[in-house]
């Protein structure tokens, strides 16, 4: 629990226990962990977690060793009517995450794992735009961690779950809509899409974004696109889960990319999201820069170039052609 909300899980606890055995830590990150030095300080509980979980209080809230009991994976605690049983989940999406299974009920707590940003209803059908919401979450926050997911969602195959209650946003008792989006999303499974994001000071990448998205558009294919000047990140997040090709667009701003679209590429990194194409567009004054930038960082990356096209000022009808022609090469690869 966020730090500052200590007095709200004291009096929570108290209308339901009058001790505490045991806190369940499955992720040590603040917003779930927060409270925990008022919990161990206000009771005599032992602090549940994996090994690297007890390393993780220690550093972030000083929890000794002697207070923390370290469970294996699959390792069960009875609480007299009920069982806890901890699956250990690592990196979903920090090293120490677990999963507890709560065995008489069927209910699983996976921490982050199938969490939404949203505080608007109780349960999923109470969402109609709850997909929206778990899979902005996933860019957001899981996407870089795809297969540490898969393997996840392989281990609780076997369990009989009745609800899945993340710590973000509605608990799930449906099941089937949020496991599905699951095994696509951690399997990178994109669609016929495309994420364009650009940046333009004088309107020239703009130009030649608003023609591309036309003609992809046209050939029928979903096409996201984002102005850096007000994107919402969350957004871009969201469509790069499943989008198959990401466009850039940026001019040269002092010898280099703009600074949103340099920003926005680092994002694309770290995200690691599973497009397999990219495109550039860019517009330079003098002497450019952008394209180079552009191009190590895709370099590093694990996606193929499909087109760059880079034009002095404004773009000529030359070069417009060879932004349609590059919208057939998109679409020649991103349509199956
Ligand atoms: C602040 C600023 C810095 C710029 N720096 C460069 C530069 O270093 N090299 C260059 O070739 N052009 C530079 N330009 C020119 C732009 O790249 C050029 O105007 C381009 O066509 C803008 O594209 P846009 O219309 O998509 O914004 C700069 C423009 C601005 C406003």
């Amino acid at each position: 629990m966020n730090p500052g909300f200590e007095d709200v899980l004291r009096r929570n606890v108290e209308r339901y226990a009058d001790r505490i055995d045991y806190v369940v830590m499955n992720h040590a990150e603040p917003d779930h962990a927060g409270a925990i030095p008022f919990i161990m300080e206000s009771s005599d509980a032992l602090l549940v977690t994996t090994k690297k979980g007890a390393e993780m209080a220690k550093f972030y809230y000083d929890v000794p060793e002697s207070r923390v009991r370290v469970v294996e994976d699959g390792e069960e605690i009875s609480l007299g009517e009920k069982t806890l049983r901890f699956i250990h989940a690592p990196w979903l999406h920090w090293p120490e995450t677990m999963f507890t299974y709560l065995v008489e009920d069927g209910i699983l707590f996976p921490c982050d794992f199938f969490g939404c940003h949203t505080a608007y209803g109780f349960y999923d059908d109470e969402v109609p735009e709850i997909l929206y919401y778990a899979q902005r979450y996933f860019g957001e926050i899981m996407m870089p961690f795809r297969s540490m997911g898969k393997k996840a969602l392989e281990k609780i195959k076997g369990l009989k779950i009745n609800m899945i209650a993340p710590s973000h946003g509605p608990i799930y008792r449906n099941l089937e809509k949020i496991l599905s989006a699951y095994e696509k999303w951690t399997a990178g499974e994109t669609e016929e899409k495309v994420l364009v994001v650009y940046a333009t000071m004088w309107g020239s990448t703009e130009r030649m974004v608003n023609l591309l998205t036309e003609l992809l558009m046209k050939e029928g294919l979903k096409v996201a696109v984002h102005n850096l000047a007000s994107a919402d990140i969350g957004e871009i997040a969201k469509d790069l889960v499943d989008s198959r090709a990401i466009v850039l667009g940026t001019p040269t701003v002092l010898g280099g990319m703009h600074p949103l679209a340099l920003f926005a590429a680092n994002l694309v990194k770290a995200l690691r999201p599973p497009a397999r194409y990219a495109a550039v567009l860019s517009s330079f004054g003098w002497g450019g820069g952008a394209v180079k930038q552009i191009e190590e960082i895709v370099s590093s990356l694990n996606l193929e170039v499909l087109g760059v096209v880079e034009v002095r000022a404004k773009p000529s009808d030359s070069d417009l052609e060879k932004v349609r022609k590059l919208a057939e090469k998109i679409a020649g690869v991103v349509k199956v």
